[in-house]
């Protein structure tokens, strides 16, 4: 189990963050720090830079041709964008769960077992059961796949995919689980699924979710980061965005003025 740090301490902090696709610059002096056990929610209006921020913590823009990063970004307190950081390690501790539930073309076993096997997590086949056991335990899907186990993960409905990236994601014991729009692709039931599933994970992890629905920012979520044209214009706890916003631009996009 993860050493979870005090609620509140900064495990990701960024100073005047910068993020370049080529000419283009997509992230303008970002700071901003992501709370340890906490569920951090970024919102904005499409292209404000929401998933370029979340991108940059386990450093999936290196794949993007022309990107580049300035600024300071630290997971406690190391620079995630230090040369000597093994980008496959920090992976490990940092997970991400796509848009569009993305199982490989493999067994459910094979899903969960994947990163624990390239990461060398279990010493024998009993430790990797459990493994993928807890994990889809964790992610509530146990129940409704333990009978099929060596059934494709493809052929699960998009929210039991999408619960089971999760538990392919939470397999390797990662601090930090990073979510772009985890539910766009669900439907309510699902969605609902999965926002209790986000909360539940909060306890042993820290969270990040880019969501387009501020119901869902707000029902998630401890702490709300919006921001606009690149620029991070207000965080702060959830409540406090939602209902009493210190920033016009804040206001505007949450009573629907924009967006
Ligand atoms: N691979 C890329 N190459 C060039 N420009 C990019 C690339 N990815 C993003 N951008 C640009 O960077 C800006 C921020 O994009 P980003 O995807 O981070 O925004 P977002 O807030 O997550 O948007 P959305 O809500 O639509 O997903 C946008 O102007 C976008 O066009």
């Amino acid at each position: 189990m993860n050493m979870v740090q005090p609620q509140g301490t900064a495990k990701v902090r960024s100073r005047g963050l910068d993020v370049f696709y080529g000419e283009k610059q997509a992230l303008f002096g970002v700071d901003l720090d992501i709370r340890a056990g906490e569920v951090t929610a970024l919102i904005g209006p499409s292209g404000c830079g929401k998933s370029t921020f979340l991108r940059c913590i386990n450093r999936m823009n290196d794949l993007v041709d022309g990107a580049r990063v300035a600024g300071s970004l630290t997971l406690d307190g190391d620079d995630i964008y230090d040369r000597s950081v093994d980008v496959v390690q920090l992976r490990a501790k940092v997970g991400m769960v796509f848009q569009k539930p993305n199982p490989f073309p493999k067994s459910i076993y094979d899903n969960v077992a994947y990163g624990p096997r390239i990461h060398g997590k279990a010493a024998d086949q009993s430790e990797l059961d459990e493994i993928v056991m807890t994990s889809l335990e964790k992610a509530g899907l146990l129940k409704e796949v333990k009978d099929r186990l060596q059934e494709s993960g493809t052929g699960l409905s998009g929210g039991q995919q999408q619960r089971l990236c999760i538990a392919r994601a939470i397999a390797v014991e990662p601090e930090i689980v990073l979510m772009d729009e985890p539910c766009s692709a669900l439907d309510p039931i699902a969605t609902a699924k999965v926002e209790e599933l986000i909360d539940e994970l909060r306890e042993n992890y820290t969270i990040v979710i880019v969501t387009h629905s501020m119901q869902q920012a707000a029902r998630v979520s401890q702490r709300t980061a919006f921001f606009h044209l690149g620029k991070l214009i207000e965080v702060g706890d959830t409540e406090q965005i939602f209902t009493n916003p210190q920033e016009p631009l804040t206001q505007g996009y949450i009573t629907g003025r924009f967006g």
